[in-house]
């Protein structure tokens, strides 16, 4: 019997290695696959262990969901290499904003979350079978993207909000995956969350993926990421007029640190 269980093991592991030898693109659905899968099977263990421990939604269970989470990388042979997390050390809340390249990027966001941080994401996401519910239990804040004044209004309550229970807000300033090593233009949501509630801005970026993922080219190998907290940007005493000039800083800090830790050229030396 137990022979029995040890052949099939051994003919699955077989069939999984000549396909991924067969052909990159089936290598990366595969691994894609897996990936998907693993998040739906650990949210589905994952939220009955919230809902015992912490009762229902509540960014406490963020604590649960990164201790999950941050197991997922030796699956895919993935490193983080962490500087300037003692920027996350302000008193109080804060808006973190960062580049955001692919689903893969939850591995990163739970390898540094802070404690008391919710993200916002899109209102699809509650739909994503038992990964939408742990992201309800996790406390994140879906905004309807096709609703521009629906956005505003959730982001505004978000800034009334975030002071009085203390807690970081994570936002993806793009709005959207890009995976081109580049920074799409930056919406101003999260800066204008930060005015509204006068708190900082905390920036954070990843190296760029392609070296290792590229979903054009069917690439999914074992990779470094390197991952850089920089220091808050205040915004005490910034009205809305300021958002634009605060939305644009951070867009250009972050871009050249981004071409910096991806061993890029950055813009300005390319002109000189
Ligand atoms: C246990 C195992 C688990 C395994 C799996 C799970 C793993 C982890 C789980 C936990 C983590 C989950 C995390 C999920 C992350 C998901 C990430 C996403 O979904 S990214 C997509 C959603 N996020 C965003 O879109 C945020 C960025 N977008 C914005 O900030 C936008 O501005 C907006 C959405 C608020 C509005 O966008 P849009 O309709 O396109 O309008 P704009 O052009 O941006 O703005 C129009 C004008 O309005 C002004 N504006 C914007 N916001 C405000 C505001 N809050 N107050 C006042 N005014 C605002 C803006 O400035 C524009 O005016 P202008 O005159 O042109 O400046
Ligand atoms: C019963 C329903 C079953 C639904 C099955 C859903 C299958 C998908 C399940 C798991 C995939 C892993 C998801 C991890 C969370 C990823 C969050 C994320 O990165 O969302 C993308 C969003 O930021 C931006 O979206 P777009 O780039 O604009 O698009």
């Amino acid at each position: 019997m137990e022979l029995g269980w040890l052949l099939w093991g051994a003919a699955v592991l077989l069939l999984l290695h000549v396909l991924m030898g067969l052909s990159p693109a089936v290598n990366f659905a595969l691994r894609i696959g897996f990936y998907s899968f693993l998040c739906l099977l650990a949210s589905a263990l994952t939220a009955p262990v919230c809902l015992l421990v912490n009762g229902g939604r509540t960014v406490k269970n963020m604590r649960i969901i990164r201790a999950v989470v941050r197991t997922f990388k030796y699956f895919f042979g993935l490193r983080f290499e962490v500087k300037g997390l003692e920027n996350f050390k302000v008193e109080g809340p804060a808006i973190i904003v960062s580049n955001h390249q692919s689903i893969l990027d939850m591995m990163g966001l739970m390898e540094i979350l802070p404690d008391n941080c919710v993200q916002v994401a899109k209102k699809e996401l509650m739909y994503a079978g038992t990964v939408g519910l742990i992201i309800y239990l996790g406390g994140v804040i879906f905004i309807n993207r096709k609703s521009t004044t629906d956005a505003k209004m959730v982001m505004a309550e978000v800034a009334k909000s975030m002071t009085a229970d203390n807690v970081k807000v994570w936002v993806y300033p793009e709005g959207t995956r890009n995976c081109t090593g580049d920074l799409l233009p930056f919406k101003k949501g999260a800066f204008h969350i930060a005015v509204q509630a006068q708190v900082p801005v905390i920036p954070v970026v990843y190296s760029s993926f392609t070296s290792f993922y590229n979903p054009k080219t069917k690439l999914f190998t074992s990779g470094k990421i390197k991952v850089e907290v920089l220091p808050p940007i205040e915004t005490k005493g910034l009205t809305s007029d300021d958002v634009s000039d605060l939305t644009d800083r951070c867009f250009h800090t972050m871009r050249e640190t981004l071409f910096r830790l991806s061993g890029r050229p950055s813009e300005s030396k390319k002109s000189s």
